[in-house]
């Protein structure tokens, strides 16, 4: 789906985002979602916490989860959960046991984000449900952004991160983007997601998303391998789009 700029696609994003959400929970009671950081994935939660509409949503029942963190102290700016707490979470009524964050460098594992990484796996066995028939809830949407280069959440191309097929949860070294150490699900827990929406705005991420489209492998282009198991959406303003052949981009919403 393509908007004419990013504003528009950030304010879309948001209204979707309401229906699926109301739509899980008239269907399950509850609902589940996988925050993004990023730019876009930021300015999303924004202008949710703007909608009127987002009360239409129980926030006491959606889960919440992190497709990667910034592995930094509790409340440092950088930290995809601060951006996300001051964006829409602290203004929304959130049950804090539902908000399954990351942990920070200074918290419980200290400065490891090997231990961090395995603690969240199991916060992701805890959430799943039988019926999911994987250690990783069938989130109901997972959010993702897009690097210039390829990577979503923290797997970036041609790293270990995007060879991982056992684990659901990996720390991340040596980040080509900064901070250099985070924590990250992998692209099989991402697939895992009953719907993966990838966010992507700017002329930075064209080739990107171009590439991903038109059948790149994951290993050079990870964003490639993000796939939700009912359905995959794409959801670029025009700039992002620009490079996309014709064939896949419908008239301008
Ligand atoms: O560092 C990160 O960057 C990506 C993409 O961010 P953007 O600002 O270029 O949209 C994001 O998906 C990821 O969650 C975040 O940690």
């Amino acid at each position: 789906m393509v908007h004419g700029t990013a504003e528009l696609l950030a304010a879309a994003v948001a209204a979707r985002l309401v229906t699926r959400l109301v739509d899980a929970q008239a269907a399950r009671g509850s609902a589940s979602l996988v925050l993004t950081g990023g730019r876009t994935g930021i300015a999303v939660l924004e202008e949710l916490r703007e909608a009127p509409a987002r009360d239409a949503v129980d926030w006491s029942r959606v889960d919440l989860y992190w497709g990667d963190e910034r592995f930094l102290a509790a409340g440092h700016p950088e930290r995809n959960e601060t951006q996300a707490r001051e964006a829409l979470l602290d203004h929304v009524p959130v049950d804090p046991a539902r908000v399954h964050v990351m942990a920070p460098s200074d918290g419980e594992f200290g400065d490891d984000p090997d231990a961090a990484a395995a603690a969240y796996a199991e916060v992701l066995k805890a959430g799943a449900q039988p019926e999911d028939h994987a250690p990783v809830p069938a989130f109901d949407v997972c959010l993702l952004g897009v690097g210039e280069e390829g990577h979503t959440a923290s797997v970036f191309p041609s790293s270990p991160a995007v060879y991982e097929t056992e684990r659901s949860v990996v720390a991340v070294r040596n980040c080509p983007k900064p901070p250099p150490t985070r924590v990250s699900l992998t692209l099989p827990a991402i697939r895992s997601a009953t719907e993966v929406w990838l966010l992507t705005t700017g002329t930075g991420k064209a080739a990107a998303v171009a590439m991903a489209l038109s059948g790149a492998g994951e290993v050079q282009l990870p964003a490639a391998g993000a796939r939700g198991r009912r359905r995959t959406l794409w959801l670029l303003d025009r700039a992002a789009a620009a490079k996309v052949p014709g064939v896949f981009v419908p008239p301008l919403a």
